[in-house]
This record gives C-alpha cells, sequence and structure tokens, in this order.
C-alpha cells in the first residue's frame, strides 16, 4: 500500500504540473456551420474528410485538378448530407490560381491541406524530376495554399478557433526505404507547422498534422503496384487502414485542437516516441510522453534491428540472384 502511494505520488505530481504547463492551451475548435475547405478532397482520403465534415453540418469547398473528379466528388457528398459544397480546379503549384479559388470560397474556418502525391522507388533510380515533383506539389504546394488562405483566416468574422490541418503520413516521422523524397515533404510539414504554430496562435489559429500508416485510396493502387519489396515489408508493420477511417479521426483531431493526430494505437506509440519538441496541449498525453518516452525509444530502436535485417537479407538474395 505504501509502495504504491509513493509511485503513484509522483505520477500524480508529474500529471498536476503539466495540467498547468502545457502550452499552447487546450482548446475546442467547432465544426457545425463553419467553412471547411480541403485541398485534394476530391477523391481518397480528402473527400473521406470531406464526407465526414458534411456529416456535421460543416460548409464544404472542394480544391483539387480534374473537374470532372470535383463534380463526381459533389455529388456524392451532396446525395448523402444536406450541406453547401464548393468545387474549385487549380493546381497547388499554381500560386495565382491557388488565390484565386481561396478569394472565391471565402473566409475559411477549418483549411485541411489534404492534396499529396507520392512515388515509391529507390533514391538512385527514381529521377530527379519525380523527387522534384513532390517537392513543389506536396511541399511547395502546401506553401502556397497556407499563404494564399491565412490573411483571410486572420480577418474571420466570428474570430472562433481556427483551424489549419496538414496531411503528413507515418512517412514523415520515419524515413522509410524508397520513400527519400516523400518522406522529405512530409518531414517538411512538420516543421511548417511547428514554426507556424507559434505565429498564429494570436489569431486563434491551431495547427494539426495528421500521420495516417498506408490508406486505401486511388492514388495507392498505383503506389503499392510498383513499390520495391522492401518498402511493402516495411510499411507493412502498421497496418493499413481506410480512407473513412482516417476522414474521421482527422476530423475529431481537428475538432479536439490537437497538434500531432495518429490514426491508431502504434501510430499514437509512434507519435511518443518522435515527440521531440512539438507542442502538446493535453497534459495525459503530455504525461503518457514522459513516462514512456525511453521505453518506445527502445521499441524504436527494435523496430530499425528488425527492419536493417530485412533489408540485409534482401539484398543478399539479389547479390546471388546475379
Ligand atoms: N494513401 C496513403 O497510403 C497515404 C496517403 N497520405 C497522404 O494523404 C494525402 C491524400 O492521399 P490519397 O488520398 O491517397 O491521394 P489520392 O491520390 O487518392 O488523391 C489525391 C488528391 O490530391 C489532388 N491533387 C494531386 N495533385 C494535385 C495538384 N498538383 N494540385 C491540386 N490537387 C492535387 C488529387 O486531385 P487531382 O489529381 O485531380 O488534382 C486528389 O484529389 C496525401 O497528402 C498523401 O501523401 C498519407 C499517408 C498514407
Ligand atoms: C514505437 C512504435 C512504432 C510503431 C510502428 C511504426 C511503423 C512505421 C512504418 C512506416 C510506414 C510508412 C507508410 C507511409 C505510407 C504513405 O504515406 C503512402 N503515401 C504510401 O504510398
Amino acid at each position: 500500500m505504501v509502495l504504491f502511494g509513493l509511485l503513484l505520488l509522483p505520477v500524480l505530481l508529474l500529471l498536476l504540473l503539466l495540467y498547468f504547463i502545457v502550452r499552447p492551451r487546450p482548446i475546442n475548435i467547432p465544426i457545425k456551420n463553419r467553412h471547411v475547405f480541403i485541398t485534394g478532397g476530391s477523391m481518397g482520403i480528402g473527400l473521406a474528410i470531406a464526407k465526414q465534415a458534411a456529416s456535421e453540418g460543416a460548409r464544404i469547398s472542394l480544391l483539387a485538378r480534374s473537374v470532372d473528379q470535383l463534380q463526381k466528388a459533389k455529388e456524392s457528398i451532396c446525395q448523402a448530407y444536406e450541406v453547401e459544397v464548393s468545387i474549385f480546379s487549380a493546381d497547388v503549384r499554381d500560386y495565382d490560381a491557388v488565390e484565386r479559388a481561396i478569394n472565391e470560397a471565402g473566409s475559411i474556418d477549418v483549411l485541411v491541406v489534404n492534396h499529396g502525391v507520392y512515388y515509391v522507388e529507390e533514391f538512385e533510380t527514381q529521377g530527379l524530376d519525380v523527387m522534384k515533383t513532390m517537392i513543389d506539389v506536396n511541399l511547395m504546394g502546401s506553401f502556397n495554399v497556407i499563404k494564399a488562405a491565412l490573411p483571410l483566416m486572420k480577418d474571420r468574422k466570428d474570430k472562433g478557433p481556427a483551424s489549419i490541418a496538414l496531411m503528413s503520413s507515418m512517412a514523415g516521422q520515419v524515413g522509410t526505404y524508397g520513400f527519400a523524397a516523400y518522406s522529405a515533404t512530409k518531414f517538411g510539414l512538420r516543421g511548417l507547422a511547428e514554426a507556424l504554430q507559434q505565429e498564429v496562435l494570436e489569431n486563434n489559429i491551431h495547427l494539426s498534422l495528421i500521420f495516417p500508416p498506408v490508406t486505401e485510396t486511388p492514388g495507392f493502387e498505383p503506389a503499392r503496384k510498383t513499390m520495391p519489396e522492401i518498402t511493402n515489408i516495411i510499411s507493412s508493420t502498421s497496418a493499413g487502414m481506410k480512407a473513412e477511417e482516417v476522414g474521421k479521426i482527422t476530423i475529431q483531431g481537428i475538432k479536439s485542437g490537437s497538434f500531432s493526430i495518429p490514426c491508431k494505437l502504434d501510430g499514437r506509440a509512434l507519435a511518443i516516441a518522435t515527440a521531440g519538441l512539438s507542442p502538446q496541449r493535453c497534459f495525459i498525453m503530455a504525461s503518457l510522453e514522459v513516462v514512456f518516452a525511453g521505453l518506445f525509444r527502445f521499441v524504436a530502436l527494435l523496430l530499425q534491428w528488425n527492419w536493417y535485417g530485412i533489408i540485409e537479407k534482401k539484398k543478399i538474395t539479389e547479390k546471388k540472384k546475379q
């Protein structure tokens, strides 16, 4: 009993301390009757996020390139929910086109920067042009969207809590074989989010980063077929998800104002292992991070041991074949 009390006391003190010091402070971001603008919202994870937001009574705007696909997405949302849906065709690499679309859409309460492309291949064979495409779309495209939206977001009428949510990936927490350029873009989004949060908190704007594992989407189909076997094995460490599940978790995470939004239990462990100096609003999660950091670092080292073993074996069998 006494021993139990002695163990419990420091945990309680830690919880109490973190309850007072976590920054930014916890926040809830309402979705109902607010304007949710989603890039890459015409299919896959983006469309799933749109449907979830629509089911909770938000006004929806979708941005992507293909007008056909946007039209289909709009129809599928309007069939299921009675909400207003606007669509905008623009390439996120074209700043002027993005700015025009966003100005037409009007002040945004929740900006979901979800668009993205992924081409999976070893660094040595992947062309620089393909790498540059990923950087231009995933990273510069995200800068373009936020740059165009921020002035309007700051000027929003209701001044209620607003959100900028960026779609990263587990490959934005762990550099993964075959994902050199892609991982770089997704790690890049984290730097952007951490820095920008410090600048826009005074405007009641709150950043989120979502870290899904492999997810069944139209875009993932071709990627699955061409990815190196080692990439397939390593990325299978975390079980795949359906776009609808990621959509639900994304909206839930945004509403609860979470900075990091992992998608499953192992994702939560990975978020703790890679917490670094990122903000944490929830004192319970903050306490878990403090207590479990060492243990999850150990698990991470075991994973690296496993992955490097797999890579070594594959390279040996490849050499034997030659
Ligand atoms: N699927 C997965 O396994 C995972 C995906 N992610 C991330 O989730 C996000 C969505 O992925 P997913 O749903 O699979 O992707 P999809 O390929 O299924 O859909 C991508 C969306 O982005 C749009 N898009 C692509 N390029 C541009 C561009 N240059 N300008 C404007 N819009 C563009 C597409 O429309 P259009 O082509 O018409 O422009 C489409 O709406 C991406 O950021 C991805 O990196 C993260 C983890 C896992
Ligand atoms: C300490 C606890 C650890 C928990 C397990 C960690 C597993 C990491 C696996 C990395 C998978 C990367 C998949 C990205 C898929 C993607 O982004 C798509 N675009 C793919 O095409």
